[in-house]
């Protein structure tokens, strides 16, 4: 609870100890420390950053159990996944947990002392009366250590991912005023963070706000301008047998690889598409053109999805690359991802952020390539207008979601026709991040800026032509999936 001050455990035998890692990354030994001297604590980190620890290690240190709040199954099932592996008491109750084990675990929090360190729920569990009687028990046993809640963008109005059942999470302050409080999030804008912040009922000026560098200099971004006249396949083929030819000559590599059990002629990545037809035919056509491809979108079966992310993680043969929608992001946590590429634009700079962000986590250089096509930029909108048509009655809150959609839209279109700038500098100033990245030739402007322009004029359909084709109604689409 707020203001332990007293005791210092070592979290650095404890990081070694239980999570395996060697030393602390930037700031996350100060994260940790405030966590523990019982601060209200915000972190904004890059993807990929490690956030998760600094709410994890606290919880295996402290006093007491550590309630995680998220917003996504999977994400819950890979770190529960991974935190049973090291050993460490963790829980999760969701849609998913067999009633017996739902029932022991309610068993173990009921008797106010509970055994489980970690406990991951949704929000919307967070708004059952009797989940929150257990905690008022649990509290009064002084066993409420902390609340945890990632993805916090998750929370405003004015994020990318809002749920309204975030919202409700304000009930944490209200009733347990001294029990501390860790947000994290790897994409909030300055407007978003003011709004958790409120909502949540955090005191600002107790707050302690860690925002570090949205940067991810390992990355590199490369927008490849297309039109609906032309198919991109052929395109992202020869790119991907080009990297499995530099794979192939690099020898030392191959055999580094091996050490680490790791196939060398794996080229893992993810292809993110709107539509959940086109991930099933590119894995399709992928297949037939002997790169080992999956689709992943929420109309597949369990099992099939199950099947697909295990034995991509594992890297088998034949599950190098994953085709998905956006059911498939937050929380994927493979190392040795390759590349990102967005099939076309997506719905929004949040999103694509998020979704680049799956690469290169093991710090090794890795592509974000976004295929971008007017033709794709006015179906999105398009989209967009229908989805705002829907709510044209809509209160004060829900507009204030409509405007910020379209604004990071249109960010994100800037972002693809901008041929005048560095993308990491242009990611960086969405995110008003105030340390100016260095790009070190990690995007197509700043390693060849003449050559962008020729792509540009070269790859995309003319405005006139595209402002025909609207006015005809052309493009109108179905629902994205
Ligand atoms: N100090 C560390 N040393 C080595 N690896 C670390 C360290 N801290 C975290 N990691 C690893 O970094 C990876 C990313 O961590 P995590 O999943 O918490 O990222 P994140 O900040 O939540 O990113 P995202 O927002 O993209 O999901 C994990 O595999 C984690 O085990």
């Amino acid at each position: 609870m707020a203001g332990k001050k007293h005791f210092r455990p070592d979290i650095d035998f404890t990081l070694r100890r239980v999570f395996k890692k060697r030393s602390f990354r930037d700031l996350q030994r100060e994260v940790i420390n405030a966590a523990l001297d019982g601060e209200d604590v915000f972190l904004q980190a890059a993807t990929s950053f490690g956030k998760s620890l600094c709410f994890q290690l606290p919880a295996v240190v402290d006093h007491g159990i550590t309630i995680v709040i998220s917003p996504l199954l999977a994400l819950m099932l890979i770190q529960v996944a991974a935190m049973r592996a090291a050993g460490i008491k963790v829980a999760t109750i969701n849609s998913t947990t067999p009633h017996s084990d739902k029932a022991a675990i309610i068993d173990d929090l009921r008797c106010g002392h509970p055994l489980t360190r970690l406990l991951y729920v949704t929000p919307e569990f967070c708004q059952l009366e009797h989940f929150r009687k257990i905690l008022r028990v649990i509290h009064a046993q002084c066993e409420l250590a902390r609340i945890a809640i990632d993805e916090a963008h998750c929370i405003s109005e004015w994020g990318h991912d809002f749920r309204p059942s975030f919202q409700a999470l304000s009930f944490f302050k209200r009733e347990f005023p001294d029990v501390p409080m860790i947000c994290t999030t790897a994409t909030a804008t300055a407007q978003v963070r003011e709004d958790i912040i409120t909502t949540l009922e955090l005191d600002p000026a107790k707050l302690k706000i860690f925002t570090m560098t949205t940067n991810r200099p390992n990355l590199h971004y490369e927008i490849r301008f297309k039109s609906d006249e032309e198919d991109h396949y052929p395109d992202f083929l020869a790119w991907i047998r080009a990297a499995h030819a530099r794979r192939a000559a690099n020898t030392p590599r191959g055999t580094q690889l091996a050490a680490l059990n790791q196939r060398a002629d794996n080229v893992p990545g993810i292809i993110y598409t709107l539509f959940r037809k086109d991930c099933e035919s590119l894995a399709a056509r992928l297949r037939a053109d002997g790169i080992g491809a999956k689709p992943y979108h929420a109309g597949l079966s369990h099992t099939d999805r199950a099947d697909h992310l295990a034995g991509w993680v594992a890297n088998r043969e034949g599950y190098d690359v994953i085709v998905a929608t956006t059911a498939f992001g937050m929380g994927i946590d493979k190392e040795n991802v390759r590349f990102v590429v967005h099939w076309q634009i997506p719905k929004s700079f949040e999103g694509f952020y998020q979704e680049a962000g799956r690469t290169g986590r093991d710090g090794k250089a890795s592509v974000c390539i976004l295929y971008y096509g007017r033709e794709d930029r006015d179906r999105a909108a398009n989209m967009m207008a229908r989805e705002n048509a829907k709510h044209h009655h809509a209160g004060a809150a829900q507009q204030a979601q409509i405007m910020s959609r379209a604004k990071s839209l249109q960010a994100l279109i800037t972002y693809c026709e901008s041929t005048t700038g560095c993308r990491h500098a242009a990611i960086s100033r969405y995110f008003a991040d105030a340390n100016k990245p260095k790009c070190e030739w990690a995007c197509d402007w700043c390693k060849d800026a003449v050559g962008l322009v020729k792509r540009k004029e070269r790859g995309l359909a003319s405005e006139e032509w595209c402002s025909t084709q609207r006015e005809a109604g052309a493009y109108a689409v179905d629902d994205y999936d």
